[in-house]
């Protein structure tokens, strides 16, 4: 059955086509009351019980559970709390702990933060590391018996490149290679299995196509083979096996309990858990063939109408994300332009204008009225303008 849009449950500003929900989700409309609840009803007469009577000390790994169901994971081996770039120092940390190999692989598709989490580690790690970063269609050649840890964002977020992870996985494997995943523009986007593929550990964000909002936690998944044995270098009191035994030596919590640090972000929550109830029914394989559907329209209208915007993505969906992407050399004021006409994308350096697809409130109407006016602004110059010129810091 095609996915029915769920559009209605969510906050959109009149007028304007979000297309940048592979960067930051818009608001589900239950989020603002459920927020004010936690606020008042939890925190205002709860004060200090709200820990267990409303349950906040169980949400990380309750949420985990729904995210888990969204990447395919097994119940209970995934946990919420910090940001991505902490969690993939946990997952890298972990995953080196677990060999004495001395290659770190990457790709240069791999978002920056990845990428200085590695080099901040090895920098730390009083040991003899490398990070090799190789282009992204050459990872598969560069899988030898030297390399530690593989380490990967499936949807390169500038092209939305898709990594095949079952096969890049077993790959590895093979090769006595342990494996982290960023599924930062995965989870939400595409039928994730982390467990199908096999992953040993996998990290990714919230506030993306999960909608969790602004800050919104992030997640770790350790594969339950591992989850008795990883060792974790950020050991906080609350992945400590009896937080309220308050003992003076760490002892590793439960599983993937012991991936969290301290204390979670409780109003944060709540407000993942109003966007997770949107998901609640959702099957992944229908979303990512609504999402197919959509990114194959919008690259069919983008191309007959703007003959001067060259695709950055690729043009097989089953090797792409949810996102699509074209090249342009005044790219940012063009999509400087495009925001002020109504359609919000971004731009990511040096030339990138990106479009995310995320059916659960976007449709082929969106698509529709989104080529017109990219359309109207590359045809028309409009983004000739110095108004559209000038950067700000956050894009
Ligand atoms: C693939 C990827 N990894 C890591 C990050 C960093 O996430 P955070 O800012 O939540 O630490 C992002 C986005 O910012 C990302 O897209
Ligand atoms: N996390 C972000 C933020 O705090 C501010 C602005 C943008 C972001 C992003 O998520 C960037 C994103 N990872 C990207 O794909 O470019």
């Amino acid at each position: 059955m095609p996915f029915q849009s769920r559009k209605d449950q969510f906050h959109l500003p009149i007028g304007m086509i979000y297309l940048d929900g592979n960067s930051l989700g818009p608001l589900p409309r239950a989020a603002a009351d459920r927020v004010g609840r936690t606020m008042v009803d939890e925190w205002g007469d709860m004060l200090i019980t709200g820990w267990n009577k409303a349950g906040w000390m169980a949400q990380p790994m309750a949420l985990g559970d729904r995210i888990g169901r969204l990447i395919g994971a097994e119940a209970g081996h995934v946990t919420l709390g910090d940001t991505l770039s902490i969690k993939v120092f946990q997952a890298l940390s972990a995953a080196l702990a677990m060999t004495d190999r001395k290659v770190i692989l990457s790709d240069s598709g791999n978002f920056p933060s990845d990428l200085y989490i590695a080099e901040g580690l090895i920098r730390a790690f009083d040991r003899d590391l490398e990070l090799r970063v190789v282009a992204p269609e050459d990872v598969a050649a560069h899988i030898t018996d030297e390399v530690a840890v593989l380490m990967l964002t499936q949807v390169d977020y500038r092209t939305g490149r898709l990594h095949d992870m079952a096969a890049l996985t077993a790959q590895a494997q093979a090769a006595g290679i342990v494996t982290v995943w960023d599924l930062a523009h995965s989870a939400g986007a595409l039928a994730v299995d982390v467990a199908g593929c096999n992953a040993d550990f996998a990290v990714g964000c919230t506030y993306k196509y999960l909608n969790g909002g602004p800050g919104a936690p992030a997640f770790i998944y350790v594969a339950p083979r591992h989850a008795q044995t990883a060792a974790p270098v950020l050991a906080g009191w609350l992945g400590h096996d009896a937080p309220f035994a308050f003992e003076p030596t760490y002892r590793p919590g439960e599983g993937v309990a012991r991936m969290r640090v301290g204390t979670p972000p409780v109003i944060q929550m709540a407000a993942l858990e109003a966007a997770m109830d949107v998901w609640d029914g959702v099957d992944m394989t229908d979303i990512r063939d609504a999402s197919i559907t959509l990114t194959q329209r919008f690259i069919a209208g983008v191309e007959a109408a703007c003959p001067q915007l060259e695709l950055a993505s690729p043009r097989d969906p089953q090797t792409r994300g949810s996102q699509v992407s074209f090249r342009h050399a005044e790219g940012y004021a063009a999509m400087q332009a495009c925001i002020a006409h109504g359609v919000v994308g971004d731009f990511r350096a040096p030339d990138i204008m990106r479009f995310g697809f995320t059916p659960l409130f976007i449709d082929e109407g969106d698509v529709d009225a989104a080529v017109a006016v990219i359309a109207r602004v590359m045809n028309e110059k409009l983004w000739d303008d110095p108004q559209f010129q000038a950067r700000s810091a956050v894009t």
